[in-house]
């Protein structure tokens, strides 16, 4: 796809929308390209405090489930009441609807297990602007919202040295590990994954891009003993970490879950 001009900029821009254009498509490494810590964790602050400030319409996502296939559908709309400008002078309002598809069994095909589209609309008149692939964003997101949750909630998370524990080995646990260095002061992060060789996988590959202190373990207890931070991000359907196991008296624990 040849996008011209800036794809932040036509995204924010409501020109494209009132003119005949066509929407514009986003691959998954083109809004790789636009995502960084810097702009999306105050970006899910923003949002959330507008939660709060009832700037945010965000019904209870619908859900689908594919029993046999293991599978889940989630389409979750939301627009946001903007509370500055855009480039061509109006409130930059935003409407999307998300959709997620959770296929489990896609680990056999290579395949991420959360795929996901956004629709961007104009938010004055309904039109489509952009199609984008959304699971780079999906992830992303996701660990955004645990280290918003992180800051604000979690008394300790200025302190040097944090100790972070991740239970799975897949994407959220390694988009999470990213997440939790670029916005911490992070001495040490601890990979278990119920398959022993994913949690080694997972060090060796976030240890190659660069991440520093990065240790797996075998047992869960051993990973999460000593943590201050705890993520659990697997499609387990019983606990994977036990109460007993948490020997610090204040740790903050963030599970992601399958619906
Ligand atoms: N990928 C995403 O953007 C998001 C994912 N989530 C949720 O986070 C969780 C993990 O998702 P992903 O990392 O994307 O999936 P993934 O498929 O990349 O990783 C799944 C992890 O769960 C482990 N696992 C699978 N079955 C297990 C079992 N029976 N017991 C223990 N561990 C098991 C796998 O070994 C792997 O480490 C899921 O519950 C998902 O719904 C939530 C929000 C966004
Ligand atoms: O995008 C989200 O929110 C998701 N929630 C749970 C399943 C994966 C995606």
């Amino acid at each position: 796809t040849v996008i011209k001009g800036n794809p932040a900029a036509i995204i924010s821009s409501k020109n494209i929308a009132v003119t005949q254009a066509p929407p514009l498509f986003l691959s998954d490494d083109q809004v790789l390209g636009l995502l960084d810590w810097e702009t999306l964790v105050p970006a899910i602050e923003s949002v959330i405090a507008g939660v709060d400030r009832g700037q945010v319409i965000q019904p209870a996502r619908l859900v689908m489930r594919i029993p046999d296939k293991d599978a889940v559908v989630l389409s979750m709309p939301g627009y946001v009441k903007g509370t500055n400008t855009s480039q061509d002078g109006s409130p930059d309002d935003s409407l999307a609807v998300k959709i997620v598809t959770s296929f489990t069994r896609n680990k056999d095909i290579g395949l991420p297990s959360i795929l996901a589209t956004v629709l961007l609309y104009n938010p004055d008149n309904g039109k489509l602007k952009v199609v984008m692939e959304g699971t780079e964003i999906t992830k992303w997101r996701t660990a955004a919202a645990s280290v918003v949750a992180t800051k604000h909630i979690f008394p300790r998370s200025k302190e040097s040295g944090l100790i972070v524990a991740i239970m799975g080995s897949g994407a959220q646990a390694s988009i999470h590990a990213k997440a939790f260095d670029a916005n911490f002061n992070v001495k040490q992060i601890n990979i278990w994954n119920h398959r022993y060789p994913g949690a080694q996988d997972l060090v060796n590959k976030l240890s190659s891009e660069g991440l520093k202190s990065v240790k797996a373990f075998e047992h869960g207890q051993d990973a999460v003993k000593e943590a201050d931070i705890i993520v659990t991000a697997t499609y387990s359907s019983v606990p994977v970490v036990k109460y007993e196991w948490i020997v610090k008296r204040d740790v903050i624990l963030m599970l992601l879950e399958q619906e």
